[in-house]
């Protein structure tokens, strides 16, 4: 299983034109649902940006993850426990067993997803690295996919996460860095000085020379 060349070696394999799904990762306030929602408006009406936070807001306290997050940025509390997720004072996130087979559940409908054709863009935060994608890749087996990696430095994105109510500060260093270990990449876009914008209109580059 190669992460790199997916959509290519798919598409010779098809002879066909194919869609191929979009994985953005990145660490929290590095700009992933910004790029994605300009990616959209430059791809087409269908394709649809679905991603962890979605995962997380449709499990049992997903509704109240806001203002656990605020809980926990009052640094008063007991660690925020949603069940299945945990949010650390220091910006840590830890995931139980519980949470990763609903993960595997969520992955295999995402597969379905990007199965019809129609364009998919998946948000997330490889929390583990390389052993995040391996498990998402596993997933998604048999589809193109473009992997690229949304690339931060910890300080402005620590600095982003403090213009934020709705996230726990230290999440954005933490993560700015950890994300990316051990992650092959198809593309790399750096958003410390490059609009989501203008990383949007890169990767619709990259997939337009793909089609080619
Ligand atoms: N390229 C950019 N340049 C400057 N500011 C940006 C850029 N991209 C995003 N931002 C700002 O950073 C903040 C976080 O952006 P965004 O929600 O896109 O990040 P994210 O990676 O999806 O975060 P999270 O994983 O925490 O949801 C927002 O306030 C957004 O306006």
């Amino acid at each position: 299983m190669s992460a790199r060349g997916g959509y290519a070696s798919t598409a010779a394999r098809y002879g066909r034109r194919v869609t191929p799904v979009v994985v953005l990762n990145g660490g929290s306030s590095s700009g992933k649902t910004s790029i994605a929602r300009s990616l959209q408006r430059l791809l087409g009406p269908t394709w649809m940006t679905l991603g962890v936070d979605d995962l997380v807001r449709a499990l049992p306290g997903g509704d109240e993850v806001d203002d656990l997050i605020r809980a926990q940025q009052d640094r008063d509390g007991p660690e925020g426990a949603q069940g299945s997720i945990e949010f650390g004072p220091d910006g840590s996130v830890t995931v139980s067993e519980d949470f990763r087979r609903a993960e595997a559940a969520w992955y295999a409908g995402l597969a379905v997803i990007g199965r019809c054709g129609t364009g998919l863009i998946l948000d997330e935060v490889f929390l583990g690295g390389g052993s995040s994608q391996k498990r998402l890749a596993a997933a998604l087996s048999g589809l193109p996919v473009v992997w690229v990696g949304v690339h931060c430095t910890p300080e402005v994105a620590a600095a982003r996460e403090r213009g934020r109510p709705d996230r726990v500060v230290g999440m954005a260093r933490l993560q700015a860095e950890r994300v990316h270990e051990g992650v092959i990449y198809d593309l790399v876009v750096e958003t410390t000085a490059t609009s989501a914008a203008d990383c949007a209109s890169a990767i619709a580059s990259h997939l337009t020379a793909l089609e080619g």
